[in-house]
């Protein structure tokens, strides 16, 4: 199964007069259950591709699907709800919300797709639990370390049961002693659950991990490599 599908995907961005090509006619198919990186030297396309994919911004031209939909038909109102349920994401500077604690924190997307109490309170004691930070509920974000904001980070892009879990540079702002636990982390929980993670990074421990690599230069893609065969579902 595909969890996404790119096909003759371009985009470009409008620098006073000057376009800039950002991406050049992008043809993939992301499989589900996953772990694809996407890798390529500064300025090739992957953060580009990582928000198109992740329905923040949208192509110039081509088509794309995402879990099945669609996403460029949708209106706004949509696609932001599409967003909501279907895509989590993690970014390389964690994005809490500083006035929120660790639980808060995860349970605000549950909040903001209406999920019901107790189903909240289960679905964040899991991630918790699962993320080694039961005993942290209740710290703030200036209170944490930055593997454990994080790790806060991670649980909360995980507690939609999103399709898809996007990430660019996830370990960037961490020594590489915690990215790697972070990483392995990451790892463990995408198979547990078999999400589709889709990362960008320029680290080659993130790189060593993947099933599927997707090799970006210039804004197009130039080799892609499936290092783990696909399981049948
Ligand atoms: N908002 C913007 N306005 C103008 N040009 C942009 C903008 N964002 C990106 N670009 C240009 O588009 C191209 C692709 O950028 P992108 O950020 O996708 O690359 P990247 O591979 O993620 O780079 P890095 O690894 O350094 O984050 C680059 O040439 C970049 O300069």
């Amino acid at each position: 199964m595909s969890s996404v599908i790119l096909k003759q995907v371009s985009k470009h961005y409008r620098l006073d007069a000057v376009e800039v090509p950002a991406l050049s006619e992008i043809t993939l198919t992301i499989a589900s259950g996953r772990f694809t990186v996407l890798s390529g030297p500064s300025g090739s396309g992957k953060t580009t591709l990582l928000n198109l994919i992740g329905c923040i911004d949208q192509p110039d031209s081509g088509t794309l699907t995402v879990a099945g939909e669609n996403v460029l038909a949708l209106q706004d109102d949509a696609l932001a709800d599409f967003r909501a349920r279907h895509i989590g994401f993690i970014f390389q500077n964690f994005n809490l919300i500083p006035v929120l604690n660790a639980y808060e924190n995860i349970e605000y997307p549950l909040l903001l797709t209406g999920v019901d109490t107790r189903e909240r309170q289960r679905r964040v004691q899991d991630l918790l639990d699962a993320v080694g930070l039961a005993d942290r509920a209740k710290n703030l974000p200036g209170q944490l370390s930055g593997g454990q904001r994080q790790r806060v980070a991670i649980a909360r892009a995980l507690a939609t049961n999103p399709a898809l879990v996007m990430a660019d540079e996830p370990t960037a702002n961490l020594d590489s002693h915690t990215g790697a636990a972070i990483l392995e982390l990451m790892r463990n929980l995408q198979c547990e659950r078999r999400m589709s993670f889709v990362f960008s990074s320029h680290d080659p421990n993130v790189l060593a991990m993947a099933d599927d690599a997707v090799f970006i230069r210039d804004g197009r893609i130039t080799g892609i490599e499936q290092r783990t065969p696909e399981l049948a579902a």
